[in-house]
């Protein structure tokens, strides 16, 4: 996951490969809930794993249900059957819609059943979000609700410690026009009621959002319910029901995690060796009303086909075809139509989604406000929006930062402007917000999507020994969320690999032909591994070794042969990768990567270097004199500077920054404030 501030992706241009999609958060923290509430064990396979599944966890956890943990997607649950172990808890559900809503109904009655009393409570934003018809529900049922800051809104409390018989003569009448979770809610919860007598819901207006109305009645059925139906307005729990553990149950991946891949598949030219983009773990199968956005994407234009539980996604027309839609059965997955709309023929009009406004954010407005930042037109209704297409040649998009407001679909489906043809960067606010439902969103994309091996940015730092390149290099990767490429590190390794191979590299030896060849060769073919904070040479851990002064030595020696040069160049080359690279060494900016988008030479004060080496090895526990540390760095800047191959010296165009006197955080600040100002979200050459 992208921990970062921001995330900038590059310009990308194709796509190609196959994507395995987190499990579905509908389906999971059903699954979760009615698994809670049942007789038996009921072990999970495939769970997401993300902060809407976590709360779930957490809140089941905390009343008092056993979970057994097989790994991060597979757990047992250990039904609570009937039982209530806890009488009394306070839940953050944080801002899961899937966990504050059915929690919210199942604890009402419990607590009515049991004499207990919960506490419900999320972040700002689920406080915000309309909870009142679903309390009326439960309260018609009898069962104490009560608002603990504003009316019709989280906080509550369900309950009040004292045991209450249910009304369930009257059929219960719930609003379904505001969000058809409060229908669910009550589809999850009242079996638990329904051993003596049938019962009936009615549905208040024109149910929202159906089809996750059928993923709770095929999730009801798995767990031994068997809801009747009568058109969308009348459902009634039969008499004698009762929660019973299907024994495993294997949740689909998620369909409206799968929009953006269809989406991805639709835009991006198939990348070479490719035909398109394949996703597995979800289908034409599906029980999620999601999966209708295939039909949305073949009237765009995408060729799609698909089996019971796998997709392929080929580009199809281009520019691809506007629609005029009513999106009422896919909300979440209709916000990525809102994205493809920009590369569309002409104006996309997406209706009947005036649920948007209670979701994680005020959707709507949140879409009109980011599309228009790429310079978009964009029409704005009470339950409508109207998309017009920037053009395919290029003119008149706009690069932009996307203000993301908590919501991980903002996120991931305003990634998919980046393909847009006037190949402009495009910088991601608060990435991690995705964890909501797929914390490896863009690992995930960057797995399948190519950029122009130029457009992919590297920022190079490099310059003396212990000036503090490595430090800084690591903590601006951090910050940026890109790859780190330590080419010093190579070297150490091929100078270690030589003495264990027994060749002597000694200045002298290296000046023979032969050695030097040998040495090329052993670079070569070095087996190096980077696993998880350690560095393996063959099947040795080497992670201590490799940093030692001997191994800098030695590294500052072999590093002198042009054919070990020329044996790493690939090697480095290799490690520009989406969605940039932040490289340090001594030739990064004059060699490797020449057309890097900003280069730094680093530098201080020897004696203030020499300084750093002895903190350095002292906090190791080595000993050392400054003496000699300082007669080493010269020993080891005179051949770095002096030798014929990529000589350390300031690469053309780099900025100086001699940090003698700047804490890190300072040298930090500034190459992020030079990276910010650089070209990196600018135009590219091609179109200025
Ligand atoms: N700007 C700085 N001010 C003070 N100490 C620093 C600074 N940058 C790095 N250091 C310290 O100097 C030591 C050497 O830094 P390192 O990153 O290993 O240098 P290099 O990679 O250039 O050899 C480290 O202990 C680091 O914490
Ligand atoms: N790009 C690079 C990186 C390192 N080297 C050589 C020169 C250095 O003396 C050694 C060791 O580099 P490293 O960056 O690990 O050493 P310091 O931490 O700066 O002491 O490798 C190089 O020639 N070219």
């Amino acid at each position: 996951m992208y921990a970062t501030a921001f995330l900038d992706l590059p310009p990308l241009h194709r796509a190609g490969g196959t994507v395995r999609l987190p499990g579905s958060k509908s389906i999971s923290n059903r699954v979760l809930l009615l698994a809670a509430l049942s007789q038996g064990q009921t072990r999970i396979e495939d769970l997401l794993d993300s902060d809407d599944t976590r709360v779930m966890l957490t809140a089941l956890d905390a009343l008092g249900c056993r979970l057994q943990r097989h790994g991060p997607h597979s757990l047992t649950v250990h039904g609570l059957g009937g039982q209530l172990p806890v009488r009394q808890a306070s839940l953050f559900l944080g801002n899961a819609g899937t966990a504050m809503r059915p929690l919210c109904a199942a604890l009402a009655l419990l607590a009515c059943q049991h004499g207990a009393a919960f506490e419900l409570s999320g972040v700002a934003r689920m406080h915000e979000r309309p909870i009142g018809d679903l309390a009326d529900a439960l309260r018609q049922l009898g069962c104490p609700v009560q608002h603990l800051g504003q009316p019709g809104y989280p906080p509550l409390r369900v309950g009040d410690g004292a045991p209450h018989a249910l009304r369930l003569a009257e059929p219960i009448r719930v609003r379904g026009d505001v969000s058809s979770q409060f229908l669910t809610a009550l589809l999850l919860a009242l079996p638990l009621a329904a051993q003596q007598q049938a019962i009936e819901i009615e549905v208040v207006g024109e149910l929202i959002s159906k089809p996750y109305i059928e993923i709770t009645l095929a999730l009801l059925a798995r767990f031994g319910v068997a809801v009747q139906r009568q058109g969308w307005q009348r459902f009634v729990i039969p008499a004698g029901s009762r929660y019973a553990s299907p024994g495993q149950i294997h949740v689909e991946a998620d369909a409206s995690s799968a929009s953006y891949f269809i989406a991805l598949g639709a835009i991006a030219q198939p990348s070479l060796g490719h035909s398109g983009i394949t996703i597995e773990g979800v289908g034409l199968d599906s029980i999620q009303g999601d999966i209708r956005f295939v039909e949305a994407a073949r009237a765009m234009g995408a060729q799609i086909e698909g089996s019971a539980n796998a997709l392929q996604v080929r580009r199809g027309a281009w520019p691809l075809k506007a629609i005029d839609l009513d999106c009422n059965a896919i909300p979440d997955a209709a916000m990525t139509l809102a994205v493809l709309a920009l590369y569309a023929d002409g104006p996309c009009t997406l209706r009947n989604i005036a649920s948007w406004r209670v979701k994680e954010t005020d959707r709507l407005a949140a879409m009109r406000c980011e599309l228009s930042k790429l310079g978009a037109t964009v029409e704005e209704g009470p339950d409508y929006l109207r998309v017009h297409p920037l053009p395919a040649d290029g003119r008149g998009w706009q690069t932009a930062s996307i203000h993301t407001y908590d919501d991980h679909r903002v996120a991931m489906c305003f990634a998919l402007a980046a393909f847009n043809p006037a190949q402009l960067g495009l910088r991601i606010e608060d990435p991690k917000c995705v964890a909501k439902t797929f914390p490896d969103f863009f690992e995930t994309l960057f797995g399948v999507c190519q950029a122009q091996p130029s457009h992919i940015p590297v920022l190079c730092i490099d310059g003396p020994s212990a000036s503090g390149k490595g430090t800084l290099a690591a903590e601006l990767a951090a910050r940026l969320g890109y790859h780190l490429l330590d080419s010093g590190l190579l070297y150490r390794l091929v100078g270690l690999a030589a003495e264990r191979a027994g060749l002597d590299t000694a200045a002298a030896a290296l000046q023979q032909p032969q050695q030097a060849a040998a040495l090329g060769r052993l670079a070569q073919q070095l087996l190096v591994r980077f696993e998880q904070g350690r560095v393996w040479l063959g099947h040795e851990d080497v992670t201590d070794e490799v940093r030692s002064e001997a191994a800098g030595m030695a590294a500052s020696r072999v590093a002198v042969v042009p054919e070990v040069r020329a044996a790493l160049l690939d090697l480095q080359r290799n490690f520009r990768r989406l969605p940039g690279l932040v490289a340090d060494g001594r030739d990064m900016g004059s060699v490797i990567f020449p057309d890097a988008a900003l280069k730094v030479y680093l530098t201080a004060s020897a004696a203030q270097r020499a300084q750093r080496r002895l903190w350095q090895l002292q906090e190791r526990g080595e000993s050392a004199t400054i003496k000699d540390l300082l007669a080493d760095l010269e020993a080891r800047d005179e051949r770095d500077r002096s030798r014929s191959a990529a000589p350390l010296k300031p690469a053309e165009g780099a900025l100086l920054l001699d940090n003698s006197a700047l804490s890190i955080e300072q040298s930090v600040q500034q190459v992020l404030d030079w990276w910010q100002a650089s070209p990196v979200l600018r135009p590219s050459a091609a179109l200025e």
